[in-house]
């Protein structure tokens, strides 16, 4: 056996082959294993051994179907181009990615971000395109939601990362306890009132934290976003953040003052990336270690010679193997229910950075998905 194998806890070591086991298992061929199918529910609750396990599906610990969620979504920020991720990773052949890892598929069309029926008029300056933004979030959500409750995992790809507003709306209304793990260059926590660029890429934490009184949104003046006004919402423990390096000033006061747990740059150099997973899993797991998880992944986290092809590019990011290992950790707690993976945009390097940059999507979404290099 291998050194890093004996280095892990026999717990650890357990929860992992049991996982391998259910993957294994559940990689059933054959018709069952095209889009949607309603004979998919059949095969799963055939495969459902006892109630203990039946528990544990409930908060889709034990997922065999992922439904894959495009959400070609441009208007959080500035650049166009955006849009092009779900496209590009399908094109390059997510589907067979995700099947080979023992995952049933159902590849959903795009959702439609129809700016036809969108207006504009009242957008406040300070949240750019709003209207835009809340019609693909809200339909988003609604997507989230509905795949979450069959018992899918859905695995949203963007898009820029105003869509977490929607990932994260559609989990909390089925698994209100989720933990978050926030992997990004930015804490993307601003609001209409703090941000200094109006994009609503930086406000997916922001809009949906639970703020102290005087810092609460007022979604009646952001049209589009009633949905929100009573939705669920994120309290400051709930979330880690790794890979953070650029920080707004109210968005560094916040998270001191709520005392969310951040992980930045400095805190990977210094502890080493498998300790800050270490201490971000303690944290996110107090009081329950089988608490289902959501991980953002906004490809800008990850060091920008390797991942060119972003809009908000900030050097000293994650290299290619602690980028693998955020991934690796998440898929390895066993306790993974859903994910995305935001902010690629092609147009914005040369042909081989847009590749380089898709590639590296490509994989790490192979390892959140339960990848393991041995
Ligand atoms: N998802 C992102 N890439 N966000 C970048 C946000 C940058 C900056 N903090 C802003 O609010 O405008
Ligand atoms: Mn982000
Ligand atoms: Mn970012």
């Amino acid at each position: 056996m291998s050194l890093p194998m004996q280095s892990l806890s026999l717990k650890t070591f357990q929860r992992v082959a049991s996982r391998q086991t259910r993957l294994f298992t559940t990689a059933v061929p054959g018709p069952s294993s095209t889009t949607g199918g309603a004979g998919i529910g059949n095969v799963e609750s055939q495969l459902l051994p006892s109630m203990n396990d039946a528990e544990l599906f409930k908060h889709c610990k034990y997922p065999r179907t992922t439904s894959i969620i495009g959400a070609p979504m441009t208007f959080g920020q500035p650049f166009v181009g955006t849009d092009a991720g779900p496209a590009l990773l399908r094109d390059r052949g997510l589907r067979n990615v995700l099947t080979s890892l023992g995952w049933r598929v159902e590849d959903l069309p795009d959702l439609d971000f129809d700016t036809e029926q969108v207006s504009d008029a009242r957008d406040p300056p300070n949240a750019r395109n709003c209207s835009l933004v809340a019609q693909g979030t809200s339909k988003l959500a609604d997507t989230v939601e509905s795949k979450l409750r069959k018992g899918h995992f859905p695995l949203v790809i963007g898009g820029d990362h105003s869509v977490g507003i929607g990932s994260l709306t559609g989990i909390l209304r089925v698994i209100p306890d989720i933990g978050i793990i926030w992997v990004d260059a930015h804490a993307d926590l601003n609001t209409p009132a703090t941000s200094g660029s109006g994009n609503m890429h930086g406000m997916p934490v922001g809009l949906l934290l639970d703020h102290s009184e005087e810092n609460a949104v007022d979604f009646t003046k952001l049209p589009g976003f009633e949905f929100l006004i009573d939705g669920p919402r994120i309290s400051p423990d709930q979330i880690v953040y790794i890979g953070l390096r650029d920080i707004d000033p109210t968005e560094r006061l916040w998270i001191r003052d709520y005392g969310i747990k951040a992980f930045t740059m400095y805190d990977i150099d210094h502890f080493g990336i498998g300790k800050v997973m270490d201490m971000a899993f303690e944290h996110l797991n107090k009081g329950n270690p089988n608490r289902p998880l959501h991980i953002s992944y906004d490809i800008d986290a990850v060091d920008p010679l390797l991942a060119p092809a972003t809009g908000t590019k900030v050097r000293g990011g994650l290299t290619y193997r602690e980028a693998h290992f955020v991934a690796e950790a998440a898929a390895q707690s066993g306790n993974l229910a859903s994910a995305e993976i935001v902010e690629f945009n092609p147009s914005l390097s040369d042909d081989g950075g847009a590749s380089e940059t898709l590639e590296l999507g490509e994989q790490l979404i192979a390892s959140f998905m339960g990848k393991s290099l041995l």
